[in-house]
């Protein structure tokens, strides 16, 4: 499966945010999405997902170009900075409604709701409080949870972990790593070691465009030194002497 974004074009007013932006992104890869702050990472994900219109360009998706095509926005799960929820219902009957909203959608329909909540570390106790009563990281893992627990080939994480514990945190990460085989993972992060440890493949937003880190520099000890120079407009001659 492929995710093509072509010649991808967003404005607010006059202020273009992403400027004729092209990229495939493939399955079986996670993908980490580097930018300065307003770079334009969260819109772009929100043109993927379809919560916000563009001026210009196309996204699809297609087995290969010959298949490209149009997507359904429910073909896309969004794990947002900020979690979008239910504030009024609980743990557990937000988890039993989106199940049963989502059934034909469900990764494992044997786990239950509860079983969902309690693999993630939301305690029995703190299953049945309202959601807007739970910490900024236990609704982080709620909204993760609601993306994870359906099969989605696409899977778009808006700097996720950052509010998690050690434990929850490398939970979510084997999780993540577990869904790769089948889908394609991009996750935006401001965590250079993070985007180290998950990612097959780096991608900047910068100058309103998408730029490829080659991957030969990932696992280097020089790979900050790189992605800093190249957000911070160095020449090709400036960024290696920085790694020297
Ligand atoms: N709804 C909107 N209306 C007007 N301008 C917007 C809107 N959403 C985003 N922008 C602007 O678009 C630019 C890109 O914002 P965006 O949130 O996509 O950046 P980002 O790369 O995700 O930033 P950060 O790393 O700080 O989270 C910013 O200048 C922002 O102010």
């Amino acid at each position: 499966m492929e995710l093509v974004v072509k010649d991808l074009t967003k404005a607010f007013n006059d202020q273009v945010v992403l400027d004729r932006v092209n990229y495939t992104f493939e399955s079986g890869k996670i993908y980490g999405l580097l930018g300065r702050n307003g770079a334009g990472k969260t819109t772009l994900f929100n043109c993927i997902a379809k919560d916000l219109t563009w001026n210009n360009g196309e996204i699809l998706m297609g087995e290969n170009e010959q298949d490209w095509h149009d997507y359904n926005p429910l073909d896309i799960s969004y794990v947002y900075a900020t979690p979008h929820l239910p504030s009024f219902l609980t743990g557990l009957e937000f988890i039993t409604y989106f199940m049963a909203v989502n059934r034909e959608r469900l990764r494992d329909p044997d786990i239950s709701a509860k079983a969902h909540l309690t693999q993630v570390g939301i305690d029995q106790k703190a299953q049945t409080r309202l959601l807007r009563d739970y910490s900024t990281g236990m609704q982080n893992k709620v909204q993760m949870l609601v993306s994870l627990i359906v099969n989605p080939p696409v899977l778009l994480l808006d700097e996720p972990l950052t509010s998690f514990d050690p434990v929850a945190a490398k939970q979510m990460k084997d999780f993540i790593l577990s869904l790769k085989k089948d889908a394609i993972i991009i996750f935006s992060t401001h965590i250079l070691e993070l985007a180290q440890e998950l990612c097959d493949e780096i991608v900047l937003l910068h100058d309103h465009q998408l730029q490829p880190v080659d991957s030969k520099h990932i696992h280097t000890s020089y790979f900050e030194a790189r992605v800093v120079s190249m957000l911070s407009d160095k020449t090709d001659s400036e960024a290696s002497a920085d790694e020297d």
